[in-house]
């Protein structure tokens, strides 16, 4: 298209956000000005299922369960009082918690006042405080948070020596929603031991935010934690964020969680508008359907032109793929669907994969992220002119536009999402924004957006390997002083049909020095 025709079109199907800053820009897809019409049917159901969802019908019909995150920024759609309350009571408690810590009325008992928080949980109970807690940051934070989300030794040795002789100074949050996700589990067991190494009481300067009656939340009041938060069964994982989750650890980093509510309750009004013209998570939905043509053909490459934004796509990945990557329709149908998301910022990526996007296979749309203030006090904040009258900033504005072009010369889509700065309403904006973009899109492709069985396979199969584990150890000390190859291992157990999974354990297991002894291909007891 001309220059002045895509003016045009961006002019036509730009999509606004009064009150917050932000904008969509959809000009560079391809898409017919039919498009809109012909999917007319399928948005309405979509927003129906949408009311339907936010006044607490069961959204989650494997799990029995409503789904409210929209509630979180505006308990007063809750679909009863009780619920209104306790997400009203428990925000005024989170804040009370937040404010003793940081005016050092809650201290560790050897420390004269908090100065870091351990913050340990997995996908949607570490994601989105990753994101917001990098994206909102800054060198005035009153607590650092530090994050385990995982269950490698190494990676949380690493966490905690960091922390060093601090270890006594820090506050630290187990974050599960189910309580019973093994690897918060083996991370709180470690940070526990560390304490205990440091001689330091870890319950004294433990707390919980978990499931009512959770195995966490029993092991809390067992050793009498310092302080419990709920998480309620009605707010999925990955949309957790404006609930304990994110509103412990990132308040106590310091980070204006009531403007981040405050910005996701306006999105909210905002992407409830029954005009897709004025709704831009209809308007965003609707594209990824026309480029993936309802099928996931195409991936979702997000580039925040914002260091800041970096975590974005991760997070992102976790709302969008665990949502969307579904077997099953919910007719019953084998329908694969999903939505592939990657991305990481520009410029750096330019300098990266953006020559495959550019002139490699054609298998994706870009959504380009971009933040008009440079710093966040324009005009106060130095900036240098690193050519005359151009800063690096402008650099910045530079590259997003050349790549935008570069892409687009060749065939490659893409959409803007324009913010007037990055801070906590604009950021709790986006995440609204792609939230419920993802409900729409689930309703568009049939799909139930809120549950996720494909996890449990892995971690089904991730027991079993720890069983056989078990049976390889007592076979071997059962036959203390002999060795055996590996194939002799597996039908001395009467389980030749697993000598693979045996023979990784076994090589896991001596790699580490402990229980089984490897020497010239046998294996022993240790
Ligand atoms: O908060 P929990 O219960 O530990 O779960 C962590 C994550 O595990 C999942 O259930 C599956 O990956 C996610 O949906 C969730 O965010």
């Amino acid at each position: 298209m001309e220059p002045s025709v895509l003016w045009k079109r961006y002019k036509k199907h730009l999509t606004k956000c009064p009150g917050l800053g932000i904008n969509l820009d959809i000009s560079r897809m391809n898409f017919e000005d039919s498009f809109f019409r012909s999917m007319q049917p399928q948005i309405d159901k979509a927003f129906e299922a949408m009311d339907a969802l936010e006044s607490g019908a069961i959204a989650n019909p494997d799990e029995g369960r409503m789904v409210g995150h929209y509630w979180l920024r505006n308990a007063d759609i809750a679909p009863n009082a009780e619920i209104k309350n306790e997400i009203n009571d428990t925000f005024a408690d989170v804040m009370n918690f937040v404010s003793k810590v940081h005016k050092k009325e809650i201290i560790p008992p050897n420390a004269a006042r908090y100065t870091d928080v351990l913050s340990i949980g997995i996908g949607g109970s570490a994601l989105g405080p990753q994101l917001i807690s990098d994206a909102l940051g800054t060198h005035r934070d009153k607590l650092k948070l530090h994050f385990m989300d995982n269950t490698d030794i190494d990676g949380m040795h690493r966490v905690i020596k960091s922390l060093g002789a601090r270890l006594k100074s820090t506050l630290v949050l187990v974050i599960s929603k189910s309580g019973g996700t093994p690897e918060p589990r083996n991370s709180m067991l470690e940070a526990r031991a560390a304490f205990e190494r440091a001689g330091l009481d870890f319950a004294k300067q433990a707390v919980a935010i978990t499931g009512k009656d959770s195995h966490l939340d029993k092991i809390a009041v067992k050793e009498n934690w310092i302080k419990r938060f709920p998480m309620w069964d009605w707010v999925g994982g990955r949309t957790s964020v404006m609930a304990t989750v994110g509103l412990v650890p990132c308040g106590l980093q310091g980070i204006d969680m009531k403007s981040l509510l405050d910005g996701a309750a306006k999105m909210d009004e905002l992407t409830r508008v029954k005009d897709v013209k004025k709704n831009p998570a209809a308007k965003l939905a609707l594209m990824w359907y026309y480029a993936t043509g309802g099928k996931g053909e195409k991936d979702m490459v997000v580039l925040p032109y914002k260091d800041r934004l970096l975590l974005l796509s991760r997070y992102l990945q976790q709302l969008i793929m665990e949502s969307l990557g579904k077997k099953f329709d919910i007719d019953g149908n084998v329908v694969n669907q999903g939505i592939a998301v990657y991305g990481n910022k520009g410029s750096t990526d330019q300098h990266a994969f953006v020559q495959q996007l550019r002139e490699g296979v054609n298998n994706f749309f870009a959504t380009f992220i971009v933040v008009l203030q440079d710093t966040a006090r324009p005009g106060r904040d130095p900036e240098v002119d690193v050519d005359p009258d151009v800063t690096s900033g402008d650099y910045l504005n530079g590259f997003w536009q050349g790549t935008r072009t570069a892409l687009y010369e060749e065939g490659r889509e893409s959409m803007t999402i324009t913010c007037d700065k990055m801070d906590a309403k604009t950021l709790g904006a986006l995440i609204a924004l792609y939230e419920r973009a993802t409900g729409y899109y689930g309703t568009l492709t049939n799909i139930n957006a809120y549950h996720q069985p494909g996890v449990e396979a892995g971690k089904k199969a991730a027991a079993t390997v720890l069983e056989l584990q078990n049976e390889i150890i007592s076979f071997l000390q059962s036959n203390k002083g002999n060795t055996f190859n590996i194939d002799e291992l597996a039908a001395g157990m009467g389980k030749e049909d697993a000598v693979e999974s045996i023979f990784h354990i076994v090589e896991h297991i001596a790699a580490n020095k402990r229980l089984v002894k490897k020497a010239r291909s046998q294996y022993s007891a240790l």
